[in-house]
């Protein structure tokens, strides 16, 4: 057989749940991000763009998914570039006509929706999930750029996490700074599922997770710093719990880029 004879023809679909890793008691973590959010936050080298990386590959092996990349770091998504529909590095004029852009996608598909007597897009609409990434959030929303800039890239990110799920907008967002500034309330409460990594202080683990959680147990401070990858996730109206991400090598990510690529050439053709 050859190797191009083991190449399946389907991809993933996002309107499949994303696999994140396992949870304590060894059973998986898959997540349904389809019309939801999510939020990962943590000190650094606690293990978020881990986590982004099995987001990020579920949603490129989809070939029904557009894949918008912020990175502020250039390091970190710089490995999806290739197969990413949209690619912003550390460049907050960009980032805000990415955001504007997409704000505008957004409603056009509202009008769409309004039209045909429609609340959401679901998986039989032939147009493409758009999963915007975002690592570090802070970068774009506290340190590049002037005030006005910044203010017009959170604004502009609430209203894509407050309204952009019906429509098909997916936001994963990322930061190594869970504080108030950087995650105001208004903002986290919007995010469906929170992901919270090490943090060096309860105050911060509940800046994530919700205010409360720390002192019922739930408290990402605890976690031992060499436990690389642990974080308890919270999805919408549950409990926080302990899991781990899986993990992907550099290589395992540069061979799903190219496999990415020939799905997604499959889709431009078809
Ligand atoms: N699930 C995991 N399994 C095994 N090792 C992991 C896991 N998650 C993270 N690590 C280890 O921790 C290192 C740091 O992880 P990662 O780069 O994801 O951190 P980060 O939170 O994104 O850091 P930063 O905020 O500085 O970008 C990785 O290079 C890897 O060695």
């Amino acid at each position: 057989m050859s190797k191009k004879d083991t190449i399946p023809v389907a991809g993933l679909s996002i309107y499949d749940p994303v696999h994140l890793g396992i949870y304590e008691d060894g059973h998986g973590v898959d997540i349904e991000l389809i019309w939801r959010n999510i939020l990962l936050a943590g000190e650094p080298g606690a293990g978020k763009s881990v986590g982004l990386n099995n987001i990020v590959a579920h949603g490129a092996l989809s070939p029904n998914l557009s894949l918008w990349l912020f990175d502020g770091k250039q390091v970190e998504l710089g490995l999806w570039r290739d197969v990413a529909d949209l690619f912003v590095g550390p460049d907050i004029e960009a980032a805000l006509l990415a955001l504007e852009r997409l704000q505008a996608e957004m409603d056009r598909r509202y009008r769409e929706l309004d039209r045909v007597r429609r609340r959401k897009i679901d998986r039989r609409d032939p147009i493409d999930v758009i999963m915007l990434v975002i690592d570090e959030l802070a970068l774009f929303s506290a340190t590049m750029g002037s005030k006005d800039q910044q203010d017009t890239f959170v604004r502009l990110l609430r209203d894509l996490v407050a309204r952009g799920r019906a429509a098909g907008v997916i936001v994963v967002a990322a930061t190594q700074r869970p504080s108030a500034d950087i995650i105001p309330t208004s903002l986290r409460d919007l995010f469906g599922y929170r992901l919270a990594y090490r943090c060096t202080t309860d105050s911060s683990s509940d800046i994530i997770l919700g205010r409360g959680w720390a002192s019922q147990g739930y408290d990402a401070s605890t976690i031992a710093p060499e436990e690389r990858g642990v974080a308890l996730l919270l999805a919408e109206g549950g409990t926080p719990r302990r899991m781990k991400t899986a993990y992907l090598t550099d290589a395992q990510i540069y061979s799903l880029v190219d496999y990415a690529q020939r799905l997604r050439s499959k889709k431009t053709v078809a």
